[in-house]
């Protein structure tokens, strides 16, 4: 399995640090953090996406060249990743044999093809983006928070397909969330930041089971007691 060094990753503005991290993105592996604790500018570092007026140094160590074409990208919200006047089959590129295939996979049918994003529901739209994430021969999966913009029921069942798409895909997948509870049984490896700085990282069961900081053992309970409560 390959796997991607983060040697470092520093982003600031004008004086301000915003991320100063290193971390290896190894099989599965979680960046858990509360809300602007520097996980989105992360992921857009590796995207090369981040806005011009911050200052970035990467210094990264793959066993491959990384650019947009191979790495896989599923964003928080569908809704706004696909173009909303285009039918889906005009903005998925493969031949209509393996765009049925990849629907099939991620659970929908040929008809999806036809209509716009707009006539789907949020979970039918991500699974359309997951379907085309797999059209292209990525070498790295990132995942920012992909059940954000989904109802309770459609998140269950979007978690459901990551776990089985991670599980086949073996290539090294980063997922960005602030809900442990999503990954637990998806990743295998947890890293937490708080402020732009990692502030503990291991194997993803070991450490819910037994965190050392207190910060993440706030964020372990935070997210069970949320859970909880939805009921
Ligand atoms: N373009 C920018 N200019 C200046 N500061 C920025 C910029 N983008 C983000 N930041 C700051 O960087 C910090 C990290 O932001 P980031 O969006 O990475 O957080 P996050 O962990 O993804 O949060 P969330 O879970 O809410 O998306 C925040 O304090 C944010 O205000």
């Amino acid at each position: 399995m390959l796997k991607i060094e983060v040697k470092e990753l520093n982003i600031s503005h004008q004086n301000k640090q915003l991320v100063d991290i290193s971390f290896n993105i190894e099989n599965t592996t979680a960046l858990i953090g509360e809300s602007g604790s520097g996980k989105s500018l992360t992921l857009k570092a590796l995207l090369n996406l981040l806005p011009s007026e911050l200052n970035v140094k990467l210094n990264l160590k793959s066993q491959f060249e990384l650019d947009v074409s191979n790495i896989g990208f599923i964003p928080q919200n569908p809704f706004t990743s696909l173009s909303p006047m285009t039918k889906i089959k005009n903005q998925f590129f493969c031949d209509k044999e393996k765009k049925k295939e990849l629907l099939n996979l991620v659970g929908l049918e040929e008809w999806v093809l036809n209509r716009f994003p707009i006539q789907l529901s949020g979970g039918q739209l991500q699974r359309v983006v997951i379907a085309m994430v797999l059209s292209k021969k990525i070498k790295l999966l990132l995942l920012d928070e992909p059940t954000t913009a989904l109802d309770e029921k459609s998140k269950i069942k979007i978690i459901e397909l990551i776990k089985q798409i991670t599980s086949k895909l073996q290539i090294p997948i980063l997922f960005v969330t602030h809900d442990i509870e999503s990954i637990k049984t998806i990743c295998e490896n947890l890293i937490i930041i708080k402020k732009g700085k990692v502030i503990e990282k291991g194997k993803t069961l070991e450490l819910i089971k037994n965190p050392k900081n207190d910060y993440t053992k706030v964020l372990i309970d935070s997210n069970f007691k949320n859970r909880e409560f939805r009921k």
